[in-house]
């Protein structure tokens, strides 16, 4: 039989990862049938309350962890049996930890290529790129411990990108970052996924979630709970009625006339839930009393996440079988 060709413009691909620690009666599954897939270019934020098994999913997307089921190709490579996999994926997963303090940020991004197997001329070279793209070409002398925080973060993407992997694992990237920082940090997500790198962003900041990411996945007790582009997923959780919130007393010839429209008067607001054209003719039943607000609620990741963990628990799946090595 042929094997199939991987597609390359998958950067990523779990299917059905399952994993479980601890044994017999201390046995906690932890991640149950996780898939994901992310494509060149995109930004998917993995979201999720504590506890919901992010961070077991990316240590066996990062071939940290075995599977107990379930597989990962990195770019087509499984990590967990091809070592070179590992060279697709760069990450950026607890703060600072990627880099050496006592180290510039070139030596940083020399050193770090050098242990991906980037010749030294070479993650020089690509090392100035990066310092200059990320804004740290006049910090070349200082040490990491002396860089502020943002910059710090901002090196720790620049070094995880050294060997131009095509999965970047990005965790909490904004974390502790004033607006400003948080701002250059997202912006240069953006650029990195436009440069064609797949992005997986966990975080817990969801404003920056939703500006950030195509897709969204939600974990709930090792289940994902929902998987689809933000925007679409936003939009399903929003509210396409109207709101119109006015001044003054209404006659009983406008309630009538506004009730017949299937609007509902409550004190000094109104709810419409029809089409949009004949808004206009309920405003203008509303003729003369001042208009003070007409808008619509549109739900934010916030909204979304909260109603989808708030949910009743998902029922118990069987459980996979417990491996010797657990
Ligand atoms: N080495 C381990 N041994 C036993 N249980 C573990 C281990 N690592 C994680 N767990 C448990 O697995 C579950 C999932 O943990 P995980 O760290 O994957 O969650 P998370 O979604 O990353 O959480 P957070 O947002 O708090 O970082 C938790 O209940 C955790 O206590």
């Amino acid at each position: 039989m042929n094997r199939p060709v991987p597609d390359p413009d998958i950067a990523l691909e779990a299917h059905q990862l399952c994993k479980a620690y601890g044994r017999g009666r201390r046995r906690f599954v932890a991640v149950r049938e996780v898939s994901l897939t992310i494509r060149a270019g995109q930004v998917l934020a993995f979201l999720g309350p504590n506890g919901a098994g992010k961070t077991t999913t990316i240590k066996m997307i990062g071939g940290l962890i075995r599977p107990d089921r379930g597989w990962v190709k990195l770019a087509g490579l499984d990590p967990h049996r091809q070592p070179m996999a590992l060279r697709q994926v760069g990450a950026v997963l607890e703060g600072n930890r990627n880099l050496y303090w006592r180290l510039t940020p070139p030596e940083n991004l020399e050193y770090f290529g050098a242990l991906r197997q980037v010749p030294r001329r070479l993650a020089r070279q690509r090392g100035q790129v990066l310092l200059e793209q990320f804004g740290l070409l006049e910090k070349q002398r200082t040490p990491v411990q002396k860089l502020s925080r943002g910059m710090q973060q901002k090196l720790a993407i620049a070094v995880a990108l050294v060997h131009q992997p095509k999965l970047l694992l990005l965790d909490e990237p904004t974390l502790g970052l004033d607006v400003e920082a948080s701002e250059t940090v997202k912006a240069l997500v953006r650029d990195i996924a436009a440069s064609g790198c797949a992005i997986l962003l966990t975080t817990h900041q969801l404003a920056v979630a939703e500006a950030l990411s195509d897709r969204v996945a939600i974990i709930r007790q090792g289940q994902i709970v929902a998987e689809q582009p933000t925007q679409a997923l936003i939009q399903q959780f929003s509210d396409s009625a109207y709101q119109i919130r006015f001044a003054g007393l209404l006659s009983d010839g406008q309630r009538d006339a506004i009730a017949a429209l299937g609007a509902t008067v409550t004190e000094n607001r109104i709810r419409y839930a029809g089409s949009p054209t004949s808004l206009y003719t309920l405003l203008s039943l509303l003729k003369p009393l001042p208009l003070l607000e007409v808008s619509q609620h549109r739900a934010d990741l916030t909204d979304v996440f909260l109603q989808l963990v708030r949910q009743p628990s998902p029922p118990e799946p069987s459980t996979p079988t417990p491996k010797p090595d657990d």
